[in-house]
């Protein structure tokens, strides 16, 4: 997977999730004509398949690689699993798409991947955004409706992990505010939230979108001081009680009394901006919370995903030599000399070790879930070369890849002898017995 350094020149990634018709959309239309205007224009992506028409020109469009309605047919799936299949189909693309936001967004040398533009990129060359005499400064992402779709998602995680690993990324949770101006739907679309910034753990901004309609004060004040959100459920309590609506419930007033507690916390760490996507208010506060998140970024965020990247690598490389090990004590086991005797059956063979290929494959499963060993899979990923399919799997390969392994471990001078080549043989034998 392409993987670059982001470097402070590198354009920020604005990943703009929200509720359906929260205004995702009319949103990005918002902050993409206000690049325009400021004569940056960014470079747009569009993630939702299911979308009729987008209101403004994009990029990069997943619906030019799937076509959401024939993957709803093809594996008759309803509207939720057409998108997530979609949004599937396309994250097996990444590299390539990585490849071009790279070579169209990353400054001149900057980018560690090339690819050919897209049949999107060739048609609309005269009016992309590389063809410009200013850099891209950003990088618009809208996404589907159904955002669990896309943040609890597989696909979701690999589109959002490759973007991070590339550029500064910012997530934008827009909110309805004229449908948040209760407690109660405030404080559940605070959780919500909370639980992306969690999942995703990248840096957020929230978004109180349609101020037009709803002043969004309101909201910035209860996130700021406890006691203003405290007053407004003791007020839609009384009026409960008047109305005899959910107001009254002492449940769910403690609830929400303890939940903006607990919450305060996570409201240090989040930008706050009211906007009106219909009249522009409010986004020039917007992008300064870019700045800002994309700050926090490079000095929070990134040195933790980095941190999380390379545990992963290292974890691969043990179990990789786990797996060498591992095969190493399998022919130490079947060769002269290196085995206790009261370890060996009269023929020679040891008493736990298999007899056929699928007892040993089963074995093998087994250490794998008590977590002994990374199984052959591991090898072979890093291993094109040692990719195998059925017919090639013969014993010559095999014996290639014990040599392999021994020569990696032992040098060149530990090919081991025909004795020692018994675990080979039996699998060789094996084979010839299926
Ligand atoms: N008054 C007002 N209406 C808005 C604003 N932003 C969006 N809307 C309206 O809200 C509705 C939903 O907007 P969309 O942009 O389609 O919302 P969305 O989140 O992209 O919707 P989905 O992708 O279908 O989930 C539309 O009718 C918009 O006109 C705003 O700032 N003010």
């Amino acid at each position: 997977m392409a993987s670059t350094t982001p470097s402070t020149s590198s354009p920020v990634a604005v990943v703009c999730v929200g509720m359906a018709g929260s205004g995702k959309t009319t949103f990005m239309q918002r902050i993409n004509s206000h690049l325009h205007t400021l004569n940056t224009p960014p470079y747009v992506m569009n993630l939702d398949p299911a979308v009729r028409t987008v209101p403004f020109d994009s990029n990069i469009d997943i619906r030019d690689s799937v076509n959401y309605k024939e993957v709803m047919k093809q594996y008759n799936l309803g509207p939720n699993g057409g998108i997530l299949t979609s949004l599937n189909l396309f994250a097996t693309k990444i590299d390539q798409v990585l490849g071009i936001l790279e070579k169209r967004c990353l400054p001149a040398g900057a980018a560690s991947t090339t690819s050919n533009p897209t049949p999107r990129e060739q048609s609309t060359a005269s009016a992309a955004p590389a063809q410009s005499p200013k850099p891209i400064s950003h990088i618009l992402v809208d996404t589907p409706g159904q955002i669990e779709v896309f943040v609890w998602s597989a696909s979701g995680d690999i589109l959002l992990g490759s973007l991070a690993s590339s550029f500064p990324t910012v997530l934008a949770y827009i909110i309805d505010t004229p449908r948040t101006t209760s407690t109660s739907t405030f404080m559940s679309n605070m959780l919500y939230a909370c639980s992306i910034l969690y999942k995703t753990k990248l840096p957020m901004i929230l978004v109180f979108n349609k101020t037009d309609v709803q002043d969004a004060e309101f909201a910035k004040e209860w996130m700021t001081d406890f006691e203003a959100f405290q007053a407004a459920l003791r007020r839609e309590q009384e009026e409960g009680e008047v109305e005899g609506g959910m107001g009254g419930s002492g449940y769910m007033n403690s609830l929400l009394n303890s939940m903006s507690l607990v919450l305060e916390e996570f409201y240090c760490h989040l930008s706050v901006v009211g906007v009106s996507s219909m009249t522009g208010q409010g986004v020039d506060e917007f992008f300064a919370a870019v700045k800002e998140k994309a700050a926090d970024f490079e000095r929070d965020y990134k040195p933790e995903l980095e941190r999380r990247r390379n545990a992963r690598e290292k974890d691969k490389e043990s179990k990789r030599e786990k797996e060498v090990e591992r095969l190493m004590n399998d022919m130490a086991v079947s060769g002269s000399g290196q085995t206790p005797a009261s370890k060996r059956k009269p023929s020679g063979r040891c008493k736990d070790e298999p007899e056929t290929v699928s007892e040993a494959e089963e074995a093998s499963s087994d250490e794998d879930e008590d977590g002994m060993g990374g199984g052959m899979v591991d090898q072979d990923e890093d291993d094109p070369d040692a990719a195998h399919d059925g017919e090639e799997y013969d014993e010559e390969g095999l014996a290639q890849r014990y040599r392999q392994a021994f020569g990696k471990e032992g040098g060149a001078g530990s090919v081991p002898s025909g004795e020692d080549m018994s675990f080979a043989k039996y699998i060789q034998t094996a084979s010839l017995n299926r």
